[in-house]
C-alpha cells in the first residue's frame, strides 16, 4: 500500500475522497483474489477439490454454496490460516503469508465471535488499529460507519451476532484494503442490517476494491452481488455475472399480474404460448410478444393490472442454474396448456 492511501485512511472516511479513490483505481489494477487448483483434505474428508477462481477489482463477488460446499475452508486458505495439499491461493499476487502489511492489503470477516469478550467494542479496535500504525480517529469513522457510535464503550462480549458482525466489518475495513473478504456478514442481521450492508458491499466495490462475500443464501446477495461463484463439493460450478444469469433464467418470458389466472391462461395458451403459474395473481408465459397478449385479454374482456417483462429473481435464477446439479428435485409447475 502507498502511504498516500494510509494517510487517506486516517481522515476516517472509507467513500468520496477522490484522491484517495483515484489511488485505489491505481492499486486496484494489480489487486483481487487467485484462487488456483486448491485441495484441501481434513483426513478423508475432502473439502476442496480443485478450487480455481478469481475476485476481480470493482465488483462484488457471492460466494454461494450449500452447508459444506467449501466456502470457509477456501477463505481460511487465502489467508494461510490452512494449507492445502496442492494449489496455491494468492492476495494482490502474493501468498497471505509473504505480504507486507497484510491488513491494509486484504480485510476478513471470518468469524464475528472471535474477540475478546471483556473488551469493549471500541478498544478491540483500538487494539488493531494500534498494532497497524493507525489512531483513535479511524477507530471512531469506522465505529460510525458501522452503526456501533452508540455502542463503542460497550462490552464486545455482551453484543448480538448481527452487532457482533458489523465489529467484525469495522475491524476488516480499518486499514483502508483494497481487498475484502466476508464469510456469512449477513448472519444476524435484521432486515435494516441486511440493506445496509448490501450498500455497504456495493459501495466497496464502486470504490475499485475487490469483494468477495460468502452466504447460502441466495436472496441475501440480491441487489448486491455483480458476479457469482456458485460452489459444490470443493469446486466450482458456475462462474457468471449475476446479470447473464438473470437473464437466461428470465428465458424473454412475460409477466400477466391477474386476478384471473384460469381465464388468462387458457386464452393465452389458445394462441399457442406456454403458460405458468409463478404467484398468486402471477403467471409467466413464453412464446407470446407482450402486444398479443395485452389484445387477447382486451378482446376477451379479461381484467389484468400488469403485463411486463419478467425479470428472474436472483433465488430462481440460481435454482435453474443448479437444478441439473442437484440429484432429486421437484416436478417443474410449468405445463404447456
Ligand atoms: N477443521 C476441519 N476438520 C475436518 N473437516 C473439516 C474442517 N473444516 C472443514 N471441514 C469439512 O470440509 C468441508 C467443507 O467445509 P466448509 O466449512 O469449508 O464449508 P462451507 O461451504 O463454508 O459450509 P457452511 O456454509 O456450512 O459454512 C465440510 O465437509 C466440513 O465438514
Amino acid at each position: 500500500m502507498t502511504a498516500r492511501r494510509r494517510e487517506g485512511a486516517e481522515d476516517g472516511s472509507v467513500s468520496g475522497r477522490g484522491e484517495r479513490q483515484r489511488s485505489l483505481s491505481l492499486a486496484a489494477m494489480e489487486t483481487g483474489i487467485e484462487v488456483s487448483e486448491v485441495h484441501k483434505r481434513y483426513g478423508a474428508v475432502t473439502a476442496l477439490d480443485g478450487m480455481t477462481f478469481t475476485v476481480k477489482p470493482g465488483r462484488v463477488t457471492g460466494f454461494v454454496g450449500p452447508n459444506g460446499a467449501g466456502k470457509s475452508t477456501t477463505m481460511r486458505v487465502i489467508l494461510g490460516l490452512d494449507t492445502p495439499q496442492r494449489g496455491r491461493a494468492l492476495v494482490n499476487g502474493e501468498p497471505y503469508r509473504r505480504l507486507r502489511h497484510p491488513l491494509s492489503q486484504v480485510g476478513a470477516l471470518l468469524d464475528a465471535s472471535a474477540l475478546q469478550p471483556g473488551r469493549s467494542a471500541r478498544n478491540h479496535l483500538l487494539w488493531l488499529a494500534h498494532s497497524q500504525g493507525h489512531g483513535a480517529k479511524r477507530v471512531d469513522a469506522m465505529l460510525e460507519q458501522v452503526g456501533l457510535s452508540q455502542v463503542g464503550r460497550r462490552r464486545a462480549g455482551g453484543f448480538s451476532l448481527g452487532m457482533r458482525q458489523r465489529l467484525g466489518i469495522a475491524a476488516a475495513l480499518l486499514c483502508d484494503p483494497p481487498v475484502l473478504m466476508l464469510d456469512e456478514p449477513f448472519n444476524g442481521l435484521d432486515p435494516e442490517g441486511i440493506v445496509w450492508i448490501r450498500g455497504l458491499l456495493r459501495g466497496l466495490a464502486a470504490e475499485g476494491r475487490a469483494v468477495l462475500v460468502s452466504s447460502h443464501l441466495m436472496s441475501e446477495l440480491e441487489d448486491a452481488a455483480d458476479h457469482l461463484l456458485v460452489v459444490g463439493r470443493g469446486r466450482v460450478l458456475a462462474d457468471t455475472p449475476v446479470s447473464a444469469l438473470i437473464t437466461a433464467a428470465s428465458r424473454g418470458r412475460i409477466l400477466v399480474r391477474t386476478t384471473e389466472r384460469e381465464a388468462v391462461m387458457e386464452i393465452l395458451a389458445g394462441d399457442g404460448a406456454t403458460v405458468a403459474v409463478t404467484g398468486t395473481d402471477v403467471v409467466t408465459v413464453t412464446g407470446l410478444a407482450a402486444a398479443r397478449i395485452t389484445e387477447l385479454l382486451n378482446a376477451a374482456a379479461i381484467p389484468f393490472s400488469e403485463v411486463a417483462t419478467y425479470r428472474a429473481g436472483l433465488e430462481t435464477a440460481y435454482m435453474e442454474l443448479t437444478r441439473e446439479a442437484v440429484e432429486f428435485h421437484a416436478e417443474p409447475t410449468e405445463a404447456k396448456r
